[in-house]
């Protein structure tokens, strides 16, 4: 962050940005429950909230063996070696990327007939893609498409009504994904996976819980909806290959989106796994369609483990390094922003110099808010690093890193020096809206950065930087700089 807050002269960014005045009755009602998270609301600097040391979950022997060594397979009750892509060298297969999609040019209409069988929805398929060679995987993916791609057949349904016709705006638009045999049309999909083992994990957005339409688009309730799960997945290790998408439409859309709303959240689903580093080859597969009373977006992501144990959250040990990967607190100074703009007197607050001092700080905070970046890539290389422990960071920086600590029967202190860019990024805005910037780094959610606790003395994979060191304790929890945090503890959706 560069500009002066005061000196930076205003353009239309900010008002871009935060274009759509929001109804203050959505803002008060939808944030009666979230109490703990209010970053519009100006916070009394200093120390976070205690992490509590609530029960710890009993820690998980680790398997015998080399440092980091996990146990693999507890859930399943199964061994490592287990897996049908484990290598029974006990090495792990070294990953050199996803194969690459199957490519098709912009504006090109999506040929008829399934993936690999016989059409059965009438819906445009997906071309036969044959399965690739371990050359091919080792080839890089294809370049990252523009963000909002655009949409192939979109919004021209041939004759079809209702629901039909709503998967004809859809289907089309989805990725392809390079583990996909057969993608979306039939009763279920088909997706490889090359380890034996899956990474599954599911993500639901909610209207007016997760985003409101009144501040994102379709484009970006679709990119937010792939990004939580592709970090989800990344978060173990694994690299994303699928994903399913149930959506409940009503009848109506909510103002201010158009009946072209789920083409427009297609959108946003293919520029997330194009755009997002390790997430391209991972395609939409299949999902549902069911009317409702509010628009849900619900995702369930697959992952492939390319042979290495999963990166669990009980795995971090004393004397581990504590590490971040991708930002942490920028989304919620976005939200921060959108609120602000939605609450009563928000004239007032934009007189205040919002509007026109930091536009740049602002039009960035509030596109990491609808659109985050989570580093997909670096779970994998993380867990190729070997790391301990790693989970992604939705709820808060401190609120997840006590979830690393309960599960591994540890402290993980953070310290603020090492924090600081974080914090530098999105102080600016924060004190234009009179946050604690503090808080919005140790309790801001959404941000869907990776943390993760590494070996001492291990080489950091690219993209990690150390915000902390694990602790031996009596009562599992976090700290920062050695003592008990002292503000709100996170997002939670019944606290
Ligand atoms: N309805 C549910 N049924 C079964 N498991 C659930 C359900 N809701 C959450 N879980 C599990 O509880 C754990 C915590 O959920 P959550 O806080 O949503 O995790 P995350 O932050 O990784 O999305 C996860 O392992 C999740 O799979
Ligand atoms: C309108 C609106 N209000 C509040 C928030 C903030 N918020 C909603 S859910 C959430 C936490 C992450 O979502 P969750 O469903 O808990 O994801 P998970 O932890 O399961 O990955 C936060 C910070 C928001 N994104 N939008
Ligand atoms: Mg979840």
């Amino acid at each position: 962050m560069t500009s002066s807050a005061s000196t930076t002269p205003g353009t239309a960014a900010s008002a871009a940005a935060t274009s759509d005045e929001r109804p203050t009755w959505v803002w008060t009602s939808t944030y009666a429950c979230s109490t703990r998270a209010s970053w519009w609301s100006a916070a009394p600097p200093g120390r976070l909230s205690s992490s509590s040391p609530s029960a710890a979950a009993g820690r998980r022997p680790r398997a015998p063996g080399a440092p980091g060594a996990r146990v693999v397979g507890a859930v399943r009750g199964t061994e490592a070696g287990a897996g049908a892509g484990d290598r029974r060298d006990g090495r792990a297969r070294r990953y050199r990327g996803p194969a690459p999609a199957p490519t098709r040019a912009a504006g090109a209409p999506v040929p008829r007939g399934g993936v690999t069988r016989g059409p059965v929805h009438p819906h445009p398929r997906r071309p036969a893609r044959p399965r690739p060679t371990p050359e091919a995987r080792a080839l890089p993916g294809p370049p990252p498409a523009p963000e909002d791609p655009p949409a192939v057949g979109a919004g021209a349904p041939r004759g079809a009504t209702g629901e039909d016709a709503l998967l004809d705006g859809l289907l089309p638009v989805l990725p392809v994904g390079s583990w996909t045999d057969l993608g979306p049309g039939d009763d279920a999909a088909v997706v490889r996976a090359d380890d034996g083992r899956v990474v599954v994990s599911t993500d639901a957005l909610v209207a007016d819980r997760h985003f409101r339409p009144r501040t994102a688009s379709p484009e970006d309730v679709g990119w937010r909806a792939a990004a939580q799960n592709l970090a989800d997945v990344a978060a173990m290790g694994a690299v994303p290959t699928a994903l399913v998408v149930a959506l409940v439409v009503p009848s109506r859309p909510p103002a201010p989106w158009t009946d072209g709303w789920t083409t427009g959240l297609a959108r946003g689903l293919a520029a997330a796994c194009a755009g997002l580093p390790g997430a391209r080859g991972c395609g939409v597969v299949g999902g549902d369609l069911t009317g409702g009373e509010q628009v849900v977006v619900a995702v369930t992501a697959l992952g492939d483990l390319r042979g290495l144990p999963p990166v669990r959250r009980d795995g971090a040990r004393p004397g581990d390094v504590v590490a971040l990967a991708g930002v942490q607190g920028r989304s919620a100074a976005g939200l921060a922003v959108l609120e602000r703009r939605a609450r009563p007197g928000a004239a007032a607050w934009a007189g205040a110099g919002v509007e026109s001092a930091a536009d740049e700080e602002v039009a960035g905070l509030v596109r990491a808010h609808r659109r985050p970046r989570p580093p997909c890539d670096a779970g994998p290389a993380a867990a190729e690093a070997g790391a301990t422990a790693m989970l992604d960071v939705s709820d808060g920086l401190v609120r997840d890193a006590g979830r690393v600590a309960r599960a591994s029967v540890v402290v993980l202190d953070l310290s603020t020096e090492l924090l600081r860019p974080h914090r530098d990024a999105v102080a600016p805005v924060a004190d234009l809206l009179g946050v604690d910037a503090w808080r919005l780094v140790l309790e801001g959610g959404e941000d869907h950065g990776l943390l993760a606790t590494f070996p001492e003395g291990a080489v950091l994979p690219e993209g990690f930087a150390p915000v902390g060191v694990v602790r031996a304790g009596a009562a599992p929890g976090v700290l920062v700089d050695g003592a008990p945090h002292a503000g709100g503890g996170g997002w939670d959706h019944f606290g």
